[in-house]
């Protein structure tokens, strides 16, 4: 692209690309310091420049120009930044209808519902935690919400596959990095807010005015806000809203209220009611905070075009979210489930739902640890909620980083002081005890990570079974196969 189609009495050369880390640099890009947490993309320009980048985009005075570099120096890199991204991938985000998601728990259930949805209808894309998934591209992520140049060369790429419709996750930080800037959402969502990421934001009410963000000035005048009624933060985030309000919910009357709840072990059903009609409703779908996820995506369908009994139809088929609510069947006698909580909130959803469908004698066995490096203060309340629900808690890694997990271990036990509790250091070895601890009518709670192949050590990002794969090896090894309905 002409460089002067990105800023005005630029000379005329052509960019060929976009780059804001340095080691990245391709030939013919332009380059922008953005000032980091931990570096400031200015002292990068050297490299950059060695790397072939030929346009340089600052916001701190140059002394050492070098000739043949095009040098722009604005007030803001990161706002120039956005700008030049959405124009220089041609507005994709424009292009399609875009959903965003937000809030503590839930992001990953609703853009996967609203994908699988969506798909039946017409081509949807995919960017969160899980994948970046559109046609038949799956990548896998490095982060939930991308850096804004990643993120809208990958809009593009959707909408030159074709895709219609874009389901992407909005993380807090995402959303304080203004990554998601360059996107005007047709759609906003909120699940809920609940103590998380307070590391990163110092407080919860810098964590909600991150999240905020997404509402008041993201979506599109003429889009609509999605908002959870049951959550604390409704009014709050109703206010400042810039698009129409849409609610729904469980306790309260709202646009779209779920009513006459029946939670089973492997489905749920419900009466949607929606402007005084009720509408049965059967989805395959478990535990209760699904039946929130499955209301906010119904809601954000129907409101863009689709059919309500259509969306209904399809709710009964949902597939499993890789690692979220994950059953692991081998033909065994109790039942196996990963899920990815990794929040007090979500570790309480999962453990009450353990204790709800564990058979009247039934034990509930937890595995889990706490990463690493990331807010410590709730390990103690991990522990609390393993103490108040499950009967045996195995402690064990979770993305360590360079913290010690027998260290990180003996702070979750700080919350215990009645269950029987071990320390199994290795993921694998832990979750082998627990299956074989388990027997008929008890429910084995796998909580944490998911489907992730990847834990991060002391020497960084290595390759891990993933907890699903791993519960499934340690089912077969004691014995049960996939065809053993014993
Ligand atoms: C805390 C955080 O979010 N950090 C993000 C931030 O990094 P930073 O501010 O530390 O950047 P920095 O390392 O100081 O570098 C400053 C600038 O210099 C550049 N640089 C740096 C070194 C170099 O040699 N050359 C160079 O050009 C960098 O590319 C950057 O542009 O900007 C980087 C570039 O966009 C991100 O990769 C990085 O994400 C890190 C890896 C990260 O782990 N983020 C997590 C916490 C995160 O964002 N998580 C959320 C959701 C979490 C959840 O909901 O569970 C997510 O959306 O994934
Ligand atoms: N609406 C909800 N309310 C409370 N807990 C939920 C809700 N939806 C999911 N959870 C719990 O949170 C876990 C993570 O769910 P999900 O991946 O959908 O959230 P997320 O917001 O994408 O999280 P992250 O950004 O950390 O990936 C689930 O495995 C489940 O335990």
């Amino acid at each position: 692209m002409r460089l002067s189609k990105l800023f005005k009495n630029a000379p005329t050369v052509n960019i060929t690309g976009l780059c804001l880390d340095s080691r990245k640099v391709k030939k013919g890009d332009m380059y922008f310091c953005l000032p980091g947490m931990t570096f400031d993309g200015h002292d990068f320009i050297p490299q950059a420049i060695e790397k072939g980048a030929i346009a340089i985009v600052h916001s701190k005075d140059i002394i050492d120009k070098l000739p043949g570099v095009i040098y722009i120096q604005v007030e803001d890199v990161t706002a120039c930044m956005n700008q030049c991204a959405r124009l220089f991938y041609s507005k994709p985000s424009d292009k399609m209808t875009m959903y965003g998601i937000t809030g503590t728990n839930g992001k990953s259930s609703c853009a996967n519902i609203i994908k699988y949805i969506r798909d039946l209808k017409e081509p949807c894309g995919y960017i969160g935690t899980i994948a970046i998934e559109y046609g038949k591209v799956r990548i896998a992520p490095d982060l939930t919400t991308p850096d804004t140049l990643f993120l809208q060369r990958k809009l593009s790429d959707m909408v030159r596959a074709g895709m219609k419709s874009c389901a992407l996750e909005v993380s807090s930080h995402g959303l304080s990095q203004h990554r998601v800037d360059g996107i005007r959402f047709d759609v906003a969502i909120f699940t809920n807010l609940t103590y998380d990421h307070l590391d990163f934001h110092g407080t919860i009410e810098n964590y909600f005015e991150a999240k905020s963000i997404l509402f008041k000035e993201l979506v599109k005048e003429d889009g609509v806000s999605i908002l959870n009624i049951d959550d604390d933060r409704y009014e709050d985030l109703k206010e400042c809203s810039k698009a129409r309000v849409v609610s729904y919910g469980i306790d309260q009357n709202c646009d779209y209220r779920a009513i006459n709840i029946h939670e089973n072990a492997k489905s749920t059903s419900f009466d949607l009611v929606y402007k005084g009609q009720k509408y049965p409703v059967k989805t395959s779908l478990v535990a209760r905070y699904n039946v929130y996820n499955l209301l906010a995506c119904i809601a954000a369908l129907h409101e863009t075009g689709m059919s309500l009994p259509v969306i209904l139809q399809s709710c009964t088929k949902i597939p499993q979210i890789d690692g979220r609510m994950e059953q692991i069947e081998c033909g065994q006698p109790f039942h196996v489930v990963v899920d990815f909580a990794h929040t007090p909130d979500g570790m309480e959803q999962m453990l009450r739902y353990g204790r709800q469908v564990a058979a009247d004698k039934g034990r509930v066995i937890t595995v889990f640890g706490s990463a690493g490096k990331r807010d410590i203060a709730k390990r103690k309340v991990f522990g609390e909620l393993a103490d108040k629900y499950a009967d045996l808690i195995i402690l064990t890694e979770d993305d360590p980083r360079d913290e010690n997990p027998k260290d990180i271990a003996n702070q979750i036990k700080e919350g215990i002081q009645n269950k029987p509790n071990l320390f199994v250091e290795d993921r694998y070895e832990a979750i082998r005890q627990a299956i074989d601890n388990a027997s008929k009518g008890d429910v084995v709670l796998i909580l944490g990570k998911g489907d992730e192949p990847f834990m991060y050590h002391e020497s960084g990002r290595v390759p891990w079974t993933g907890d699903n794969i791993c519960a499934l090896e340690c089912l077969k090894a004691s014995g049960y196969g996939e065809n053993n309905n014993s």
